[in-house]
């Protein structure tokens, strides 16, 4: 396991393969979840790629740290992690609110990325009153009593069969976040709009969106893919929020033929 001081708070990450003369891609998780959802997408980029992993404060194994938090305190950790390590110019992937990390981090620090990979995420998710009623809910009941409503939005019908044992496994691993680490990340995407940044990117950039997402659902992230000059925009079949989860191979292939096209150019 790896762990580094950022910015006053221990966060957990894992580099597979040396950054030393291969792409770096850098994943960022989304609220309530660990590094390992990527973990079937990774096994099939691992070899061509340098891949940092990280749990965002508040999550995983990473320390909750001082709140309130800002999608700028996590793109600021995001940014301190990458100077940690090195690395420079990153194909930056990010999962709902890690998509917004990932937007704030370009706009605050270009010069660690090259490219955006944004992956079931908008410039803006939710409404104040919906966040609001979430943190409340939360810090009254635990992170338990909202799971159900959760699953319905991460997941499609077919992944939610109750024998399906990575859906047990995925409820373990939301209900196990610090309720005060996803309150608080909670609060950051209420404040969280990145409306005007987005018209402002200036990288090769994909939207990709599961066709099942409940969260951030395919006309929202359309909507961002229209914001961001030039940016692709992919739907993932059968596929809720995290299709990393759900349809890691289809979202890899999506991830690569972009990636390719960064690295190498179009193909004639
Ligand atoms: O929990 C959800 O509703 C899904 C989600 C919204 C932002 C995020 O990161 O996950």
């Amino acid at each position: 396991m790896q762990f580094a001081r950022i910015n006053d708070v221990t966060i957990h990450y894992q580099i597979i393969g040396g950054p030393a003369d291969k792409p770096v891609l850098v994943f960022a998780n989304s609220l309530g979840t660990d590094f390992r959802i990527w973990r079937d997408v990774i096994v099939r980029l691992a070899g061509d790629f340098a891949i940092v992993l990280y749990d965002k404060r508040g999550h995983g194994l990473s320390d909750v740290g001082q709140m309130p938090y800002s999608i700028e305190d996590h793109s600021t950790d995001l940014a301190g992690l990458l100077d940690f390590l090195s690395v420079k110019n990153a194909i930056i992937c990010g999962l709902s609110v890690g998509g917004l990390i990932a937007q704030s981090l370009y706009q605050r620090r270009p010069d660690l990325v090259q490219a955006l990979i944004l992956c079931d995420t908008a410039h803006k998710i939710g409404t104040a009153e919906s966040w609001n009623a979430r943190i409340a809910k939360v810090e009254a009941d635990g992170i338990e009593s909202i799971v159900d409503s959760i699953m319905e939005r991460w997941f499609t019908p077919a992944f939610r069969r109750p024998e399906n044992i990575a859906f047990a496994g995925y409820c373990n691993m939301l209900i196990r976040q610090p309720v005060a680490g996803y309150a608080a990340t909670c609060a950051a995407l209420r404040d969280a709009d990145l409306t005007e940044a987005a018209a402002k990117i200036a990288v090769p950039t994909i939207c990709i969106v599961g066709d099942q997402d409940g969260s951030t659902p395919p006309e929202l992230v359309l909507s961002t893919a229209k914001l961001i000059p030039n940016a692709r925009y992919e739907v993932i079949k059968d596929a809720g929020h995290i299709p990393c989860v759900e349809q890691p191979e289809a979202l890899t292939e999506v991830i690569r033929a972009f990636v390719d096209v960064v690295l190498h150019g179009e193909q004639a």
